[in-house]
């Protein structure tokens, strides 16, 4: 864990602390991610039929589950000066406010519109079925912070695509996207890839 006053030390200050940490399960016995994988339950049909919802709700209720999973994700960060994670509501928010405790980071919200109570960036994204819309609070990141996306799985890549849009609006610098979960068979990896954004994912699942 970073020391108490963490706070007051410079990003490359608080990562080094954090590097140096014992993380809860040493990375170097982690067992292979057919674990996490293992601890993610499957719903055929919801929220419409044809559907293969892959739900968190069970990993994030097994301790050394949701524990390795936010290690894994922060682990590639721990030395890389990282000063905010930004999250997509709602399961974005869950993931990623325990990364940023990870890496000693701050954490941005990024909200369905309406939901901030302060002035915002708004940006339209694209879902399966329509388009909606997300927003950030304008002073959220600082121009030149380097930041990373978490949310719990990529699918289209929609959602992650109109979140690089506001970060990078504001001047902020993506280091990386970090997801627990890929369906690379709808591409939204790749697309985020193409945008220039260091992706990263800990599990996979074939078809939707
Ligand atoms: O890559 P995409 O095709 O854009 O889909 C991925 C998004 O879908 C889910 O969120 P959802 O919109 O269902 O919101 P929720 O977290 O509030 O359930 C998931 O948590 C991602 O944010
Ligand atoms: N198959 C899926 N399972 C859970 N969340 C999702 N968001 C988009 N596609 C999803």
């Amino acid at each position: 864990m970073p020391p108490a006053d963490a706070a007051s030390l410079s990003p490359d200050e608080r990562q080094a602390s954090i590097a140096s940490s014992d993380p809860v399960i040493p990375s170097m016995s982690l067992p292979p991610n057919d674990d996490l994988a293992a601890a993610i339950r499957t719903i055929p049909d919801y929220p419409k039929p044809g559907i293969l919802f892959r739900d968190i709700t069970t990993l994030l209720g097994d301790a050394r589950a949701f524990g390795r999973a936010i290690d894994a994700l922060a682990e590639p960060f721990a030395a890389a000066g990282i000063d905010k994670v930004a999250g997509i509501e709602a399961r974005g928010f869950i993931i990623g406010g325990a990364v940023a405790h990870r890496l000693a980071a701050g954490f941005v919200p990024i909200r369905k519109r309406g939901k901030l109570p302060h002035s915002t960036v708004r940006v339209a994204y694209s879902l399966e079925y329509g388009i909606d819309e997300m927003e950030m609070h304008v002073d959220a990141v600082r121009a030149g912070e380097r930041v990373v996306l978490v949310d719990d799985l990529i699918a289209t890549g929609g959602t992650a695509q109109g979140a690089v849009t506001l970060l990078r609006d504001m001047g902020a610098e993506i280091a990386a996207a970090a997801f627990v979960i890929d369906l690379p068979d709808l591409g939204g990896a790749d697309k985020l890839r193409g945008l220039g954004v260091d992706v990263h994912t800990l599990v996979a699942f074939a078809g939707h």
